[in-house]
């Protein structure tokens, strides 16, 4: 066993004490051996000053979305989508779809995570990265019907579920995956009859958005003459590793209907208050029982992939929504950025035990903006942010040491998607 011992700093408990305590991890098995006073390790990671914390896990992502970051803002998602994103995503090439997800990775690196779920185009590409970057993922080719024939929309289906078979498992079982319709209204009920038993018998769980905004709701009721989460539970998109995202327009049936599944939500804050979406209802899916994780969507709709930034919102909306300012506490939000992402992604991490696998954000907490520490929990929700990480650490692997990135040339990165970026907006902007 080759060890790595990261020393001197407090950890965050998974019943969210703080204790100073080293972490030592068997860098072959990418487990946690121990948690405690550790002597020695074969390699040492300081963590004096710092806060030794689960990786965090971004349950719903489209990474290659990175190259339209402040593209097109201010508007609703349904003209966001149509106008602005769907033309440009028309001409995305594998390698711009690479290049994107290698910019998501640096940035979900650097912040301190090291789970996303993804869906989105080419994602063989999405899997290489992911291969080299050394986090997890539960990845998924989108499947959206609308605007093509029938022959067009069933190839989507099918795209789905050959990258689902062929991938799970991948890059020593840190990529798993699943089959991803885009949404309850953008995939046709013939199409998802027929495909979805295919899913559950190839064993991949099924990523989907759902009650993401109001105007997704009454089309649904008119068409099926029930509740979205009623129709899903119809289609068999209910079951216990599914996940959706959003969930912002749930009513109480549909709720008690998740928790009964045992389906998860990915809440995704940012998002949801900049396409004006709505807030979804955290404090009753965590009443119920739902597991809910946190998720930034794409960074053309957040505009970036620092999950500290979605437990502050998280928080911040909950308590705004419900004007009550107990409804999301910091311990909740940091909950469903840990532990309840990797539940809901089916991941065996999100917090630090023995026994875990080694997934692991180490925060600075030596920083003006961090001083004091009354509360290191507060502080996790409210006043650090992704920049604070000093090293992350998944499979036992460093990923990011003294806040450089060990895995990419993070300068190359940078510029190769900027030419990509603007070479597709270009190509979209003359058709
Ligand atoms: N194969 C599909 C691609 C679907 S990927 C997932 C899609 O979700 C879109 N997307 C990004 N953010 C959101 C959101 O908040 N709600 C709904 N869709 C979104 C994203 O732009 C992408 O088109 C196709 O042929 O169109
Ligand atoms: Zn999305």
């Amino acid at each position: 066993m080759t060890t790595l011992r990261i020393a001197d700093g407090r950890v965050l408990h998974p019943d969210f004490s703080v204790t100073e305590s080293d972490v030592l991890v068997d860098r072959e098995s990418g487990e946690i051996v121990a948690v405690g006073d550790v002597a020695a390790g074969d390699e040492t990671l300081d963590a004096s000053g710092c806060l030794v914390m689960p990786g965090l896990v971004n349950a719903h992502c489209h990474a290659a979305m990175t190259l339209l970051r402040g593209y097109a803002d201010d508007k609703p998602l349904e003209c966001w989508l149509r106008e602005d994103v769907w033309p440009v995503e028309a001409e995305l090439t594998a390698e711009d779809v690479r290049v994107g997800t290698e910019l998501a990775l640096v940035e979900l690196i650097r912040s301190g995570t090291t789970a996303f779920a993804d869906m989105y185009f080419e994602m063989a590409e999405v899997a290489e990265a992911v291969a080299d970057a050394g986090v997890r993922a539960r990845l998924g080719h989108g499947v959206v019907g609308v605007g093509k024939d029938a022959d067009a929309a069933r190839a989507d289906h099918e795209e789905s579920l050959a990258f689902a078979r062929e991938y799970d498992g991948a890059a020593d079982g840190r990529i798993r995956t699943v089959y991803a319709p885009h949404s309850l209204t953008t995939v046709s009920e013939e199409l998802l009859r027929e495909y979805v038993p295919d899913a559950r018998a190839a064993g991949v769980p099924v990523h989907y958005h759902a009650n993401e905004t109001a105007d997704e709701v009454d089309p649904v009721v008119e068409e099926h003459g029930e509740r979205p989460l009623a129709y899903a539970d119809d289609l068999g998109l209910l079951g216990e590793s599914d996940f959706l995202a959003h969930g912002v327009h749930s009513d109480a049936s549909e709720i008690a209907l998740l928790a009964e599944r045992g389906t998860a939500v990915v809440h995704c804050p940012a998002s949801n208050m900049k396409l004006a979406s709505g807030a979804a209802p955290v404090p009753a899916y965590r009443e119920a029982g739902v597991t809910v994780a946190l998720g930034t969507d794409g960074a053309a709709s957040n505009n970036d992939l620092d999950l500290f930034d979605e437990m502050r919102d998280a928080a911040m909306l909950g308590k705004h929504a419900a004007a009550d300012a107990s409804a999301v506490p910091a311990q909740a939000a940091v909950e469903m950025a840990t532990a309840g992402g990797a539940d809901a992604l089916g991941i065996d991490a999100g917090r630090v035990e023995a026994g875990r696998n080694a997934d692991l954000a180490v925060v600075d907490f030596e920083a003006a903006h961090l001083t004091p520490t009354h509360d290191a929990v507060s502080h996790l929700a409210y006043a650090a942010r992704g920049s604070d990480v000093r090293h992350t650490v998944c499979d036992g692997d460093v990923l990011l040491r003294d806040g450089e990135v060990t895995v990419f040339d993070e300068a190359a990165v940078r510029e190769r998607a900027a030419d990509h970026a603007a070479a597709l907006v270009a190509r979209a902007e003359s058709e």
